[in-house]
């Protein structure tokens, strides 16, 4: 009888040139040739490779899709931690990837004029038309001066101006703390990873469009921006740990396409709102500069801070060239800025909360502290009573070194041979200290696994202990590529806790308790971040009562 052919496998023979009886071989040579040249690209990586005496996972050593997949599952920061308690200070992290847990290591890497640029994945953070941004900048020069334009946004000055917005949008959300309180002044009980999120939210909206998004109202619609900032970072936050994606190859090309993998169709919904949103705002705060520029303070008539962080940047040149931005990269930093600093203050302040509810003795000590120095919760202002509140600082502290609200590792690649740690990196490998490894390292932090602000506190424990563990505190970065933003987050962080601890009692929603803590180490809880370049949280669930004794 004779063979018969299906019409597709005729037209795929067709196709691609081979009689019908032809595919079948050719595929087997096709899969033995790919089978054949991974196995010799991982014995080359296990055994020949410069990196080849490092210590590592196997598949780690052979395939970066191995830190994709952790990256993926939100716990890489967790996991690198687990590693280097496995591993050692070093663990390769990659084929051509270096993970470090030392403060030698942070100098050596993230120091001032070390030969390293951030990695090539990076790039996944470009959307199309390819406009790199302060953060997502690889080449050093054109950081540097991106870098000298945006400082004049976050300098003492404009920090100064942005003052009362932002107690503007504290005052928004105590009120909101206690607002359905029943008969014995407890508030329902909140999810202040969402309530914190409203907030930081509002106050980047307020302070880079000069208008808030009104989130905390809840009167805007505008809550879906804090699940279009989340859905975008969990899928950028997977491929920024794929250089793959970094390089000007094909996979680079479609990333547009491979950001969707990880999106629903909700997620695109919210995403192309919130990129349409910031255009539409971007080109209203320039047209609103070019009146005031031809006279017309239209800003000032409609009430709003006189001038925001992109009135500071429309209108600032470099001091070099004297270049000022185009609309298009104004729009791309806006949407940076967004992202960037709402997430991560919003993660800082429920971790603040997290611990602080979970510690009466500590919140107790930080109330008393606060009542001591101020009369009254409206009294609370940026300035040198707050700035004397070191046990409040302490407390900040710990809650970063605890629950970074950027967790995971920051990669950066070398430009020449460098030496990190003591061991010989060779141009063009990523390297990077993951931060919540660091933090919870015991070379620098005693019991890591305690939220305890004493340990930051000389007069406790004494000069070296505080000099030790400020060497691995590293939440804002260090060197060129910190984050210009900490003096911001920092007032936010202050203002706001400073506020909550003075005028509130807090109570553990009992009910959920367990919900959004992590065992990493079997007997510890902790405040649970999902790391994907920065962070998801839930919770903590938590009541207010307002608190008016003295
Ligand atoms: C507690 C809050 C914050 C934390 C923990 C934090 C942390 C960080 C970290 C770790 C980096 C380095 C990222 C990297 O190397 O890839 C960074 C960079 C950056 N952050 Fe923040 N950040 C916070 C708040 C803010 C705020 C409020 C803003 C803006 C208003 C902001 C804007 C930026 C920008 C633009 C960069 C890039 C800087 C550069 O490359 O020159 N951040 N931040």
């Amino acid at each position: 009888m004779p063979e018969r052919s299906t019409p597709t496998s005729k037209m795929l023979a067709q196709t691609i040139g081979f009689n019908k009886d032809q595919v079948l071989p050719v595929a087997f040579v096709v899969c033995v040739t790919f089978i054949g040249y991974v196995i010799i690209r991982s014995i080359y990586y296990l055994y020949f490779h410069s990196l080849a005496s490092l210590p590592g996972p196997f598949l780690a050593r052979i395939t970066d899709f191995y830190g994709g997949y952790h990256a993926w599952s939100g716990r890489h920061h967790y996991h690198l931690y687990e590693l280097h308690k496995k591993y050692g200070p070093v663990v390769r992290y990659g084929p051509n990837r270096v993970s470090f847990n030392s403060a030698v290591a942070v100098k050596d890497i993230y120091g001032a004029s070390k030969p390293l640029r951030k990695s090539a994945g990076y790039k996944a953070l470009l959307l199309s038309g390819n406009i790199f941004s302060l953060f997502s900048s690889i080449d050093k020069s054109f950081h540097g001066k991106r870098r000298r334009i945006m400082a004049h946004g976050f300098s003492d000055a404009a920090l100064r101006s942005y003052e009362p917005i932002v107690q503007e949008r504290i005052d928004k959300f105590l009120e909101i703390l206690t607002k359905e309180a029943g008969d014995d002044g407890w508030g329902v009980s909140k999810n202040m990873s969402r309530l914190c999120a409203g907030l930081t939210f509002d106050v980047m909206g307020a302070l880079v469009f000069g208008q808030p998004f009104k989130i905390l109202e809840d009167e805007s619609g505008l809550s879906y921006v804090i699940d279009a900032i989340m859905s975008a970072s969990r899928s950028v936050g997977v491929m920024i740990h794929l250089p793959a994606f970094g390089k000007n190859n094909i996979l680079f090309k479609l990333r547009g396409f491979f950001r969707l993998i990880f999106l629903s169709l909700q997620d695109i919904k919210n995403i192309k709102a919130f990129l349409a949103l910031s255009t539409k705002l971007v080109g209203e705060k320039s047209a609103q500069e070019a009146a005031k520029a031809a006279g017309e303070d239209i800003v000032k008539a409609q009430g709003v801070p006189n001038k925001d962080i992109l009135g500071w940047i429309l209108d600032a040149t470099d001091p070099e060239t004297g270049e000022r931005l185009s609309i298009n990269e104004v729009w791309s930093e806006a949407r940076v800025l967004i992202i960037a600093g709402s997430d991560t203050t919003s993660t800082s302040l429920s971790g603040a909360l997290y611990y602080l509810s979970r510690n009466p003795v500590i919140l107790n000590k930080l109330r008393a502290e606060l009542r001591s120095t101020f009369d009254s919760e409206n009294q609370i202002w940026p300035g040198q009573k707050i700035n004397s509140c070191s046990y409040l600082k302490h407390v900040i502290e710990e809650a970063l070194r605890m629950s970074s609200p950027v967790g995971g590792i920051l990669w950066r690649e070398t430009t020449v041979d460098h030496t990190v740690q003591g061991i010989r990196i060779p141009a063009g490998t990523d390297c990077g200290v993951p931060i919540y490894a660091l933090h919870h390292n015991t070379e620098y932090f005693n019991d890591p696994h305690i939220f305890n602000p004493d340990r930051w506190d000389e007069s406790i424990v004494g000069n070296e202990s505080v000099t030790t563990a400020k060497s691995a505190w590293i939440p804002f970065q260090i060197g060129s590529r910190g984050c210009i933003g900490r003096p911001l987050a920092n007032m936010e962080l202050v203002l706001t806790l400073a506020r909550i601890v003075y005028g509130f009692d807090i109570r553990v929603d009992e009910s959920k308790r367990a919900i959004g803590q992590t065992d990493v180490i079997s007997g510890y809880t902790e405040f649970e971040t999902r790391d994907q370049l920065t962070a998801e949280t839930i919770g903590p669930f938590l009541q207010f009562k307002k608190n008016l004794e003295r």
